[in-house]
């Protein structure tokens, strides 16, 4: 039967990236998409101001939402501090398995802990489970209507602190209108939108960043 697009992806990825070289990883994906088939990754231009995000925070524990194949992943994990690590959720056993070997070709699984299964199964288990106190940085790109849910969740279980980020991505397209109602109204929340394009598109899409005010 036919391949499945993830998996035209990873073979991409392992014949023109370089191993241990996370920027050949993001570049050979970037190609794929922009030149062959567009897939859902955050892409260039946003995957910039996600670069950018991170690297201004430095942050030691890091949550994202949404795996799929694993290329933000990669973006997020390769500027992280040593020591410090990733944990990104993605229920669907297939893409974790693409996303499980991308990280791999990119020689960052130290600092990545994949795990397969739903945000708002795990989300109440960080604690017990991770030995999670708070998490410094939240990148969301699951599905839309579970944005603002797991926020709320993510504010009762007690794993944001002050000061906490949270990054969304498609804040206009596909868009999460409860989502950026709840961030740009609430009291506990100082939101900016960063503006750029749906990935690979001229269509515009954009980032909400959100720092948790306690
Ligand atoms: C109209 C329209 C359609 C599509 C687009 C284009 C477009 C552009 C984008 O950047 C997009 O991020 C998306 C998009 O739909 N993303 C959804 C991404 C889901 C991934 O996360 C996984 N997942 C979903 N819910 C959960 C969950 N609870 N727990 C754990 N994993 C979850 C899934 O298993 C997938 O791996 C779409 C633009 C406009
Ligand atoms: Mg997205």
């Amino acid at each position: 039967t036919r391949s499945t697009r993830p998996q035209r992806l990873l073979k991409v990825v392992q014949k023109h990236a370089t191993r241990g070289d996370p920027q050949s990883v993001i570049s050979a994906i970037d190609h794929f998409c922009r030149h062959s088939e567009w897939a859902m990754n955050v892409g260039d231009e946003k995957g910039s101001i996600l670069d950018s995000v991170v690297s201004e925070l430095n942050p030691e524990k890091v949550l994202e939402l949404g795996t799929y194949c694993g290329y933000s992943t990669v973006r997020i994990a390769r500027l992280l501090p040593p020591g410090a690590r990733l944990i990104t959720l993605e229920f669907n056993a297939d893409y974790a398995a693409i996303a499980r070997q991308v990280i791999a070709w990119a020689g960052l699984e130290d600092k990545v802990q994949l795990v397969e299964g739903a945000s708002e199964d795990w989300i109440p288990r960080m604690k017990e489970h991770f030995g999670i106190e708070t998490f410094d940085f939240v990148f969301l790109d699951h599905w839309k209507d579970r944005y603002l849910p797991d926020t709320k969740l993510m504010e009762d279980c007690g794993l944001l602190r002050k000061g906490t980020v949270l990054l969304a991505d498609n804040v206009i397209c596909p868009g999460v209108p409860d989502y950026l109602e709840y961030v740009r109204n609430s009291l506990s929340y100082k939101s900016y939108y960063f503006k750029s394009h749906l990935e690979y598109t001229k269509a515009e899409d954009g980032l909400e960043k959100s720092v948790f005010l306690g």
